[in-house]
């Protein structure tokens, strides 16, 4: 059934606010359909892939919608619109339109230049390049160019995977056992799950595999006193409580009273009651020197620029810049200084992205470790063994959604000497 005309005018109002990338696009999108609320359900859908397909393809769409006539915004509109449902399915088009979409449609993307068929921004792309070589960029470039897949994690506290499996296969939900966390299940299609019993009691969260994964390296364990530092809404804070098994103490901060709320219900759904959510003003706040030295671990999950999310949040690329990274560079490393203190003699210290740059991520760490003599490294391959996870890895957990299918994320294991 062709999609009624007024979708065009519709995806073209929200993209026009999107593309100026004064916040994020899921943000925008939310209220556009809010304010909109005579769009019905597959409208909004439609418009959402038009409007996600557009951002991941914008470098190239930006191009085509460059040659033939006629406002760019419209044809960017309509080249969104026919990537998410087919030329054929849109209605209003006028003739020359539609031979213009047709004609496009089908060039072969893989003859156009490098960086344009990255679909990133020069400055990225150069930097993936000089690092990794064309080859690897473009492949990179590809596989965050790709929708996520919808990962949940069984909290442990209430049901084993297989339960799970088995209940989600009776809805019918298809789904499969993630290759590397040993609590992640991988959805096939993405089924709403708001309303299952599964997700209202508690049983499971949405968490990407690489999340759980990194979770998992804290290597959280019954009894002990630990620190989420930049928890937010508390996705890996719920997966290190499950890790503990509802015992000892785990503080979740973060400078953020918006996203700690966000914790509070599915804190509740979780069962979970060893975890306290502390607002902090900032690293140095009088809240984290209190208990300095008294911490097992430590989890800094840092602002980060986010470009290892790409494939959920592709607006992200559009909008950091060279300069945004100096500036989060520099709160990383205040964050990790400040976080440092709470750790124990013995005790842990991981410091983790969802970045794929190094300037965020090993940089980090080597500067610290510069600083810092009573801190050394604990090669992840170690940490790794010790979780019984099969991955090969060196010194640090570098998840990469063109290698391991997971959200790229970083994660390094220090340890304070005793
Ligand atoms: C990558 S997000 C955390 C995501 C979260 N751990 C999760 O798994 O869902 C980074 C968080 O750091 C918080 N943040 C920023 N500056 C901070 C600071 N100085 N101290 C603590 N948290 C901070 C932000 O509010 C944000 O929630």
């Amino acid at each position: 059934m062709r999609l009624p005309p007024a979708i065009i005018n519709n995806t073209e109002e929200v993209l026009r606010e999107i593309l100026r990338f004064t916040g994020p696009a899921d943000g925008t999108l939310s209220r556009y359909f809010r304010e909109h609320p005579k769009l019905g359900s597959r409208e909004r859908g439609v418009v959402a892939e038009a409007v996600y397909g557009l951002l991941r393809n914008k470098a190239v769409y930006t191009s085509f919608a460059e040659s033939g006539n006629g406002p760019t915004m419209r044809r960017m509109t309509l080249l969104g619109l026919a990537d998410a449902v087919g030329v054929e399915s849109l209605g209003g088009l006028t003739e020359e339109e539609t031979e213009w979409l047709k004609h496009v449609m089908q060039i072969d993307r893989t003859l156009l230049p490098s960086l344009l068929r990255s679909n990133l921004p020069e400055w990225l792309f150069d930097k993936l390049v000089a690092r990794d070589g064309e080859a690897t960029a473009l492949e990179l470039a590809h596989a965050v160019n790709q929708p996520a897949p919808l990962d949940l994690r069984v909290n442990a506290l209430k049901a084993t995977r297989e339960e799970v499996i088995t209940s989600l296969a009776e809805a019918p939900i298809l789904c499969e056992p993630t290759p590397y966390a040993p609590l992640g299940i991988r959805v096939i299609k993405k089924p709403a799950l708001q309303n299952l019993p599964l997700f209202k009691n508690g049983s499971i969260e949405v968490q990407d595999e690489g999340s759980q994964l990194l979770s998992q390296v804290v290597g959280a364990k019954r009894g002990e006193m630990v620190v989420d530092f930049c928890a937010g809404a508390g996705g890996k804070t719920l997966s290190l409580g499950a890790a503990m098994r509802n015992t000892g103490r785990l503080y979740a901060f973060d400078i953020s009273d918006k996203r700690l709320a966000k914790l509070k219900p599915r804190l509740a759904r979780s069962g979970l009651s060893n975890v306290h959510p502390v607002l902090i003003a900032h690293e140095n706040d009088a809240k984290v020197k209190r208990l300095a030295g008294k911490i097992d671990r430590v989890l800094v999950d840092a602002p980060c620029s986010g470009l290892g999310t790409l494939r959920r949040n592709p607006d992200v690329k559009w909008r950091q810049t060279p300069q945004s990274l100096v500036e989060l560079n520099e709160k990383q490393a205040s964050i990790l200084a400040g976080a440092a203190r709470l750790v124990k003699a013995g005790g842990r210290l991981v410091y983790a992205t969802c970045s794929i740059l190094d300037e965020e991520n090993e940089a980090i760490v080597a500067s610290f470790l510069a600083s810092r003599d009573d801190f050394v490294l604990i090669p992840m391959s170690e940490v790794l063994a010790e979780q019984k996870i099969d991955l090969k890895m060196g010194d640090y957990l570098k998840l990469s959604p063109a290698q391991h299918h997971t959200d790229g994320f970083f994660a390094a294991v220090l340890e304070r000497k005793k």
